[in-house]
């Protein structure tokens, strides 16, 4: 048994698939995510990461099998559920309010996790206002986390696109998730903005907060990631460590496939 096997499990996928249209977008994949690792989710375009992160974060239904989170089957809750008990997710397009100051962008982070406060809230009921100050408060702390502290006062459009991508996982951890899923975190990034990703996936992870990660920047994920699963056509066709995943013939075969066939 590796060290791996013998660690609690946080999130378990078991047989996940999903049908579009005859197509099986998903096929029957499982895999597991222990507390405080990285892992990432890889493979060529189409092959179906973004359906599976659907899935499992409760935006589709899935057409088969299980996610089971802490102990809990979780299967096609809607995400805000999710988020009360514990899974939060950043998206591939930025979901951040681009009029609104930074600071009130990662604020927007408390509102998601209880629906009623913020009613209470516009209707100034007892509580409230020392909600949102906590809510300030507690913004202004995840900001120095992602290192936007001095931005806090911007209009959040004014940002360069990497500090955009620290906002939204700002706004993520502001609902104390155990497990973070973030969708493509340096798509569009140069190599610094890069590098600043990177280096805070590895603190969020290091607090031991579990993150499941699709990504493109191949370099990234090898760096970062403690497990990759790879798919392919819907399948997963691989799962190990960087090194394995790297060498394993089926990954060479089905990224060498992909850019055959985009020539
Ligand atoms: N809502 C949908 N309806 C019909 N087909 C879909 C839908 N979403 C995805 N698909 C199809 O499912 C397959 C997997 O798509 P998906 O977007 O999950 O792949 P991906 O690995 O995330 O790709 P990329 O790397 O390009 O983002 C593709 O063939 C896609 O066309």
């Amino acid at each position: 048994m590796s060290d791996r096997d013998s660690q609690m499990t946080l999130l378990s996928v078991e047989g996940l698939g999903i049908t579009f249209g005859g197509l099986k977008a998903v096929n029957d994949v499982s895999f597991q995510v222990k507390p405080g690792e990285i892992v990432s989710v890889i493979g060529p375009n189409g092959a179906g990461k973004t359906t599976l992160f659907n899935m499992i974060s409760g935006i589709y239904q899935a057409g088969s099998g299980r996610v089971v989170l802490n102990g809990e089957d979780v299967t096609g809750m809607e995400p805000h559920l999710l988020a009360r008990r514990g899974m939060s997710r950043t998206f591939q397009n930025l979901q951040i309010f681009q009029s609104m100051s930074v600071l009130d962008n990662a604020v927007t982070g408390y509102h998601l996790q209880e629906q009623g406060s913020i009613l209470a809230d516009l209707l100034g009921l007892p509580g409230s206002r020392r909600r949102a100050e906590a809510a300030r408060d507690g913004a202004m702390a995840l900001l120095g986390r992602v290192g936007l502290e001095r931005a806090a006062e911007r209009e959040a459009g004014n940002l360069s696109y990497g500090s955009l991508k620290r906002l939204e996982i700002a706004r993520a951890l502001a609902l104390n998730p155990k497990i973070l899923l973030l969708d493509e975190p340096a798509a569009g990034c140069n190599a610094v903005e890069t590098a600043e990703i990177d280096h805070l996936i590895a603190e969020v992870a290091a607090s031991g907060v579990a993150i499941l990660l699709v990504e493109h920047d191949m370099k990234m994920v090898m760096r970062i990631s403690n497990h990759i699963v790879v798919l392919d056509h819907g399948e997963k066709i691989a799962e190990g460590d960087p090194a394995t995943v790297s060498k394993d013939p089926a990954v060479i075969a089905a990224y060498l496939g992909a850019e055959h066939a985009d020539r």
